[in-house]
């Protein structure tokens, strides 16, 4: 049995018992935090914590690693609750293309983009391919994240979606934290399929799903909702496909055009709802009262230069707000959520602490770990982050570009 006590902690954020399952609207402002503090661990479970000056000590010390923090504050890990962690090949050719003028619906008609992706995912074989995203794992965990939702989607056909599904399987035996896994076979109709979109849902529905479903590879379902992609109708069916083997909708919507796909996903019961960089008054009516979680990708935005979500105005209204790296190699070659809490602040206007709810126990929801991760709570099993010594939560988001962990702990 593991025990470790970490004591003299600076500050200990989000914190404490009863939390709601996600916050919303002006609630998002209060980060609840304990000042010269400790915690302890067992087996990685959260035992205890509280102020250094109610610390009773501890009666048998045998076995439990102390951590004398000196200054070092504790947050609970980030969770990543949209990601394309598994593929074979970086992108920079296309980030070149968008620098001499073309943007990334041209560079994708003309055969880039997702399909780029998909036509190299051949090139490594599945092992290779575990290899390659393991690194990018440790690296997210480097940088403070503790849970990652993973998406299929670089496939697009039975073996090759099968393929990354099972590297994300793998994933979640040997990477040390949770992770999720999403099928997104729905990402872009593959190019013989351009003309005979039945044709390929009908793969999708009638050959992957079977399949996916009798071993157990994913517990979510994707569709990419926009035009020259995936229709609302289109969207629908494959969801309600999806649901009848138990996936839970999980969907890439609104990122270039308001289609009404968000108010389709609500009605099918979506989780979260990502992207949202357009959104109008309609959208926000849906979502309120809903279970689904607006969740944006503030790199995405930054990344191939298109508008921010309007977040604040979600918050404003009451509603809250998640947010995610959406790593990938087209639009988004960055998997740091320190990044993404910077650019949630500078460009999204939300405040820090704002921003850390949404990184964190908003995150969790999105991704289905609200009973284990997220918040410092008794009995929950978040890796925790041991910060570098820092005098507040601002200076993480205000020193961007710096590894402000110092390590996980779990
Ligand atoms: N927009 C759809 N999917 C990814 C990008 C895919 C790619 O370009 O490889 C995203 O979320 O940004
Ligand atoms: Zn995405």
């Amino acid at each position: 049995m593991s025990k470790i006590l970490i004591k003299n902690i600076h500050t200990l954020y989000q914190v404490g018992e009863d939390f709601p399952e996600m916050i919303c609207g002006e609630a998002m402002k209060h980060v609840p935090t304990i000042k010269n503090a400790f915690l302890a661990l067992e087996d990685g479970v959260i035992m205890a914590y509280g102020s250094m000056e109610d610390w009773e000590g501890i009666t048998d010390w045998r076995g439990v690693e102390v951590i004398d923090a000196e200054g070092q504050s504790v947050l609970p890990a980030f969770c990543d609750p949209h990601t394309h962690t598994v593929f074979a090949r970086t992108r920079e050719e296309e980030f070149v293309d968008r620098i001499n003028g073309l943007t990334y619906e041209e560079i994708a008609l003309k055969g880039g983009g997702i399909l780029n992706s998909a036509r190299r995912l051949g090139e490594l074989s599945e092992e290779e391919l575990f290899q390659e995203a393991m690194k990018r794992v440790n690296n997210m965990k480097a940088n403070g994240t503790g849970a990652v939702e993973i998406k299929s989607g670089y496939g697009l056909s039975v073996e090759a979606e099968l393929k990354i599904l099972r590297v994300i399987k793998r994933l979640k035996q040997e990477s040390g934290i949770a992770i999720k896994a999403t099928f997104l076979g729905a990402h872009a109709f593959p190019k013989e399929f351009k003309e005979n979109h039945q044709a390929y849902i009908d793969l999708i529905v009638n050959e992957m799903l079977p399949l996916i479903a009798k071993e157990g590879l994913a517990d979510y379902i994707d569709v990419f909702c926009e035009r020259n992609y995936f229709s609302v109708e289109e969207m629908q069916y494959i969801l309600l496909e999806g649901k009848k083997v138990g996936l839970i909708p999980k969907v890439h919507v609104n990122q270039f055009s308001i289609m009404g796909g968000v108010k389709a996903a609500v009605e099918l019961g979506a989780l979260s709802v990502d992207h949202l960089e357009e959104s109008n008054d309609e959208d926000i009516e849906v979502l309120k009262g809903s279970k689904c979680m607006p969740t944006f990708l503030p790199g995405c935005s930054h990344f191939i230069n298109i508008p921010y979500g309007n977040a604040r105005k979600f918050i404003q209204e009451g509603l809250p707000v998640a947010l995610a790296t959406d790593y990938n190699p087209g639009t988004t070659p960055c998997d740091n959520m320190q990044q993404i809490f910077s650019l949630a602040c500078v460009k999204m206007r939300l405040t820090p602490e704002e921003a850390l709810n949404a990184l964190t126990i908003n995150a969790a929801y999105a991704m289905g770990l609200s009973e284990t991760h997220g918040t410092i709570s008794l009995g929950k099993s978040t890796p925790i982050i041991l910060t570098k010594p820092i005098d507040s939560l601002a200076y993480i988001p205000y020193a961007f570009g710096e590894n402000h962990v110092d390590r996980l702990v779990f």
